[in-house]
């Protein structure tokens, strides 16, 4: 059958759109013949095939994801790299029907323990239908009905960020690649939630516009001063953020229930930050965003890093910083090159991204799902309208 692609999903890619999404997609029995059909044509495992109950595929009926089932004795080994070669194949043909979330490595989950030779499976988790950009008519009544600290809409079909289990949170793009807007729309959304949020906006611009309109507080360097100063400043500012650590650890000494407020730091472009500071700065800089980073977690202090590069310089040497982060936004470009520093061994070639401003790839790390990555789309809304301008 003929793909047909989703009109909201094509922008400004082709002007030859089709119709919208049929209902394929919705049949588990008509999607697991179609997978295999597929796979009996494009996997290379020594002519072993579905049609000689080499292996089956099952789809979950709960909609998450299908199972690839090998049937043992095979001639293939059971590996990452035959996970990954179905991953390749399976996301181009299922697209747009659903989108297969990428894996750092082979998903194994169980199967059929009564039987030796189907007790294993590889898992491919999915969302239904590809992310669908969230179109926001007037932001405050949405932010209103519908954000909350655990629910934080990113896309439409249901995917959202619950802000108690992001650690810290990392948007990279290049410039123009909509960073600021993204993260000014987080910005929105958690200000109805909380005051505590610390706005750094080294280029004097829009988040500190933001900020002082939203009455957050906000540095920014002064006309006419020096980067050493500002960054001096900013350093003194995370010093704070560190003693407000400290006495939030000594109360979890004897109160281990606490539940602290969470406190939000945004830095804009860390790269404007650290760059033609002095070395001592730097390091002083890089020290403190560590120690943040490591112990932000337990006391609920999260930083939102914004930066057209990430790589160690933006951490001013720091690398520990990115382990801590366990929610990444790249938007613009995707490819081995702008996501190796944040999404290091990963292979992110077989994700198919939208094309279009706004958007990328988000991964999201918690201790409840596994990691993955999926196509990102960041919310659209105008605010301008709704101040009347
Ligand atoms: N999801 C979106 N929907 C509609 N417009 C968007 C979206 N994302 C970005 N834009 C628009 O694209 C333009 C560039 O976005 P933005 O300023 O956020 O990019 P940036 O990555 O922050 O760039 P820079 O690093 O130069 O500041 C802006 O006019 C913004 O309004």
């Amino acid at each position: 059958m003929a793909f047909l692609i989703n009109k909201s999903q094509t922008q400004k890619v082709s002007e030859a759109v089709i119709s919208d999404t049929t209902e394929f997609g919705k049949n588990k029995y008509e999607l697991e013949q179609f997978i295999l059909r597929n796979l009996n044509n494009a996997l290379n495992i020594n002519d072993e095939s579905s049609y000689l109950n080499s292996f089956d595929i099952k789809v979950l009926s709960n909609d998450t994801g299908f199972l690839f089932i090998p049937n043992l004795p095979v001639s293939y080994p059971i590996d990452t790299k035959l996970y990954f070669d179905l991953y390749a194949i399976c996301s181009g043909i299922l697209y747009p029907f659903k989108t297969l979330l990428t894996q750092n490595n082979a998903y194994f989950i169980s199967y059929d323990t009564t039987n030796e030779n189907q007790a294993r499976a590889f898992f491919f988790p999915w969302i239904d239908g590809i992310p669908k950009r969230l179109k926001i008519g007037n932001l405050q009544t949405f932010i209103k009905e519908k954000v909350s600290e655990k629910h934080i809409p990113i896309m439409s079909n249901t995917v959202s960020i619950d802000m108690t289990k992001v650690v810290h949170l990392a948007i990279s793009g290049s410039s123009g690649s909509g960073k600021t807007h993204f993260v000014q729309y987080l910005i929105h959304c958690l200000k109805s939630i909380t005051n505590q949020i610390i706005c750094i906006d080294p280029k004097l611009s829009d988040i500190f516009l933001l900020a002082k309109e939203l009455n957050l507080e906000v540095f920014s360097p002064i006309k006419g001063s020096n980067l050493n100063s500002f960054i001096t400043e900013v350093n003194e500012l995370l010093a704070r953020i560190i003693h407000k650590i400290y006495e939030r650890q000594e109360t979890l000494l004897t109160k281990p229930e606490t539940q602290f407020e969470r406190i939000y730091i945004v830095i804009d472009e860390l790269l404007a930050l650290v760059q033609g500071s002095s070395k001592q700065a730097r390091e002083a800089f890089s020290q403190l965003l560590g120690t943040i980073a490591l112990l932000g977690r337990q006391t609920n202090i999260s930083l939102i890093l914004l930066s057209q590069r990430f790589d160690a310089t933006a951490f001013g040497g720091n690398t520990a910083v990115r382990e801590q982060i366990n929610c990444i936004c790249i938007l613009g470009e995707i490819n081995a090159n702008t996501c190796q520093f944040l999404l290091p061994n990963t292979n992110v070639d077989n994700i198919v991204v939208p094309t279009g401003i706004g958007t990328g790839i988000i991964k999201f790390t918690d201790s409840e799902h596994r990691t993955h990555i999926m196509p990102l789309l960041t919310p659209t809304y105008d605010i301008r309208k709704e101040k009347g301008t």
